[in-house]
């Protein structure tokens, strides 16, 4: 059964002209990595605020587990691409911060923190402060923090948009990594063409003005990494460059008629 679902959904800015999303409808089940790609403007960022409950949409449905969504909640953690981190506090305050708030006991956070940490491949970094961290790190203690709260799902907004190319890559491996460990489902958006077709087992295609969602295709290459195929093995296979270059010419008629 899906944990989440999206029927109609469509979403407006006060003042605005037009929608800015338009029956978007969508699932995201156990063990599912959902990824929605998209040129700027497409609404991607507008997608992910509606599912974390920071926009109602103006027309439509949300629902967790069956329960309408109405604002923002623990059950659905977020990770932004510039983490909003805490840089006056080492990482595993940041980790913990959200269990604070909810009053969790020190001793039983910090080990939760530890937990998270060691998820992502950070054990021994609690002491660390956040301006001794790369960038990837950063988005490690990001994840970390997202998941100590133990969500029902993961929304990523674009989270490896900020890093170099490689950074990029090993995180992309990581995430999947995190995703096989925890069977969280993820809803991840991003513009990046060769990270959707790497991470996706569905993979929604939109398009702008208004945003809508123009293809869907069921993926396995993240599935198959997370199974032990290298990441080069699989980017280098001649079904992935054909998936690929697919979406990519997908993306470049869709461009095309909005010039035309
Ligand atoms: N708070 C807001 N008020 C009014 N209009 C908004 C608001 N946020 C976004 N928009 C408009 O909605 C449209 C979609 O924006 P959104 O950020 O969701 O797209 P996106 O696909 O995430 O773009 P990008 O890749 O550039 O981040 C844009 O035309 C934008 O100008």
């Amino acid at each position: 059964m899906a944990l989440l679902q999206l029927e109609r959904i469509s979403a407006r800015y006060p003042g605005a002209a037009g929608p800015v999303l338009t029956d978007i409808s969508l699932s995201l089940g156990p063990r599912q990595l959902l990824v929605a790609l998209g040129p700027s403007g497409s609404g991607k960022t507008t997608l992910l605020n509606l599912i974390a409950g920071f926009v109602p949409p103006s027309g439509g449905r949300i629902t967790l587990d069956g329960v309408p969504v109405h604002g923002p909640s623990a059950e659905r953690g977020v990770v932004f691409q510039d983490d909003a981190l805490l840089p006056w506090q080492d990482v595993l305050s940041n980790v913990a911060f959200g269990l604070e708030l909810a009053g969790m006991p020190r001793d039983q956070r910090e080990a939760r923190a530890r937990e998270m940490l060691a998820l992502v491949d950070l054990a021994g970094f609690d002491t660390r402060r956040i301006w001794q961290l790369s960038g990837g790190q950063k988005q490690r203690v990001g994840i970390a923090r997202a998941l100590a709260a133990d969500p029902r799902v993961l929304l990523m907004d674009e989270p490896f948009g900020a890093l170099d190319a490689f950074t990029r890559e090993q995180m992309q491996e990581l995430l999947l990594q995190v995703w096989t460990r925890t069977s969280k489902p993820v809803f991840l958006i991003t513009h990046d063409i060769e990270e959707a077709v790497f991470l996706a087992t569905e993979l929604i295609l939109l398009s702008p003005h208004p945003g809508r969602i123009s293809e869907r295709l069921e993926l396995d290459f993240g599935q198959r990494h997370a199974a032990g195929e290298s990441a080069r093995a699989i980017k280098s296979d001649p079904r992935f460059i054909e998936t690929r270059e697919h979406v990519l010419a997908q993306v470049f008629a869709e461009r095309k008629r909005r010039t035309a």
